[in-house]
């Protein structure tokens, strides 16, 4: 199976677009993941991110945390720094050598906290653009679909950026070269897992290791491809066509040609529907019990920051 590449610039013209939103919805149907060349997010902004990250990443852990990601026990998602080992994706076990930084513009760093202060602007700006691009994707999804109201899904996301009405965010992800002893020996890079909304955007740096799993269950690689994003879909859409388009499950693991002497970079864009959004199935035959999005997405970041929370409980 392979995931395919799609030209977006026919999206931009009229005569090709239904064309290309059908090619984008049976792909989610069945490899649920693809390739769009001609995007149109400019290289440049994704350029300024990871360069940035680079800065960002290399400081101090101590001095990272001096802006936390709220507990997502507690609170709603927001921006700020996530350690290695927070979030655990495939059970509580396995530790995940990552860190990241999430950002929604609404909600930024207070001017004391300079550790994150050269990520901000270049974030600031990309998160626009995959704004735009989520716009377009969910225009075509609907498009694909055959909807009534072609702006059904944009109409559902009015709210990306504003961190009270919407938890869509940009992340930036870097995995560590790191000695292999250091964290035990049950670890991985990604845990394997479903995302939980809508669309995700991703962008790769300059290192892979991304598999994706095909409809009989085999991993296979999805490489990085020079000036494309990759798009996938989340629960929430599933939910949403009755399970005819695929949230696929997708990891990164240390072996399988990337080793942990290598550092990873990777910058994802998850775009969520408003929390007033009440999900229910769009097929009549394929009935689903009705979900307010914001639940789906707070329960799935809770479960999977349950180690958070235990060392909440530690703590307390
Ligand atoms: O790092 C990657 O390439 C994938 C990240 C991802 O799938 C996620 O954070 O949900
Ligand atoms: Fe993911």
């Amino acid at each position: 199976m392979d995931i395919p590449v799609i030209d977006f610039s026919r999206y931009n013209e009229s005569e090709t677009r239904l064309s290309v939103a059908e090619e984008i919805v049976r792909t989610l149907e069945t490899v649920g993941f693809l390739y769009l060349k001609n995007h149109g997010i400019p290289a440049d902004q994704v350029t300024k991110v990871n360069d940035a990250a680079k800065v960002y990443f290399e400081q101090d852990v101590s001095i990272k945390k001096q802006f936390l990601r709220p507990n997502v026990q507690f609170e709603s998602p927001g921006s700020g720094y996530s350690e290695i080992g927070l979030e655990r994706l495939d059970g509580l076990n396995v530790t995940e050598v990552k860190e990241s930084f999430d950002m929604i513009p609404s909600h930024l760093p207070p001017d004391e906290s300079a550790s994150a202060s050269v990520l901000i602007p270049p974030l600031v700006e990309l998160y626009r653009s995959c704004v735009n691009l989520t716009n377009q994707i969910n225009h075509c999804i609907a498009l694909g679909l055959k909807l009534e109201d072609e702006n059904f899904f944009i109409k559902n996301h009015k709210g990306m950026g504003n961190r009270d009405a919407n938890s869509s965010l940009l992340r930036v992800l870097h995995y560590p070269a790191f000695d292999e002893t250091q964290y035990g020996d049950a670890i991985t890079r990604l845990g394997a897992h479903t995302d939980y909304g809508m669309v995700t955007i991703l962008f790769q740096c300059d290192v892979g290791g991304l598999e994706v799993e095909t409809l009989d269950n085999v991993y296979v690689a999805a490489p990085v491809i020079p000036d494309t994003v990759l798009i996938n879909i989340g629960d929430l859409l599933q939910d949403w066509t009755g399970g005819r388009l695929k949230a696929t499950r997708h990891r990164v693991q240390l072996q399988g040609g990337v080793s942990h002497t290598q550092v990873r970079r990777s910058i994802a864009f998850f775009a969520e529907p408003d929390y007033n959004t009440v999900v229910e199935s769009l097929d009549p035959a394929k009935y689903l019990k009705p979900k307010a999005a914001k639940d789906h997405i707070f329960k799935r970041y809770r479960e999977t920051h349950l180690f958070q929370q235990n060392i909440q409980i530690l703590l307390s």
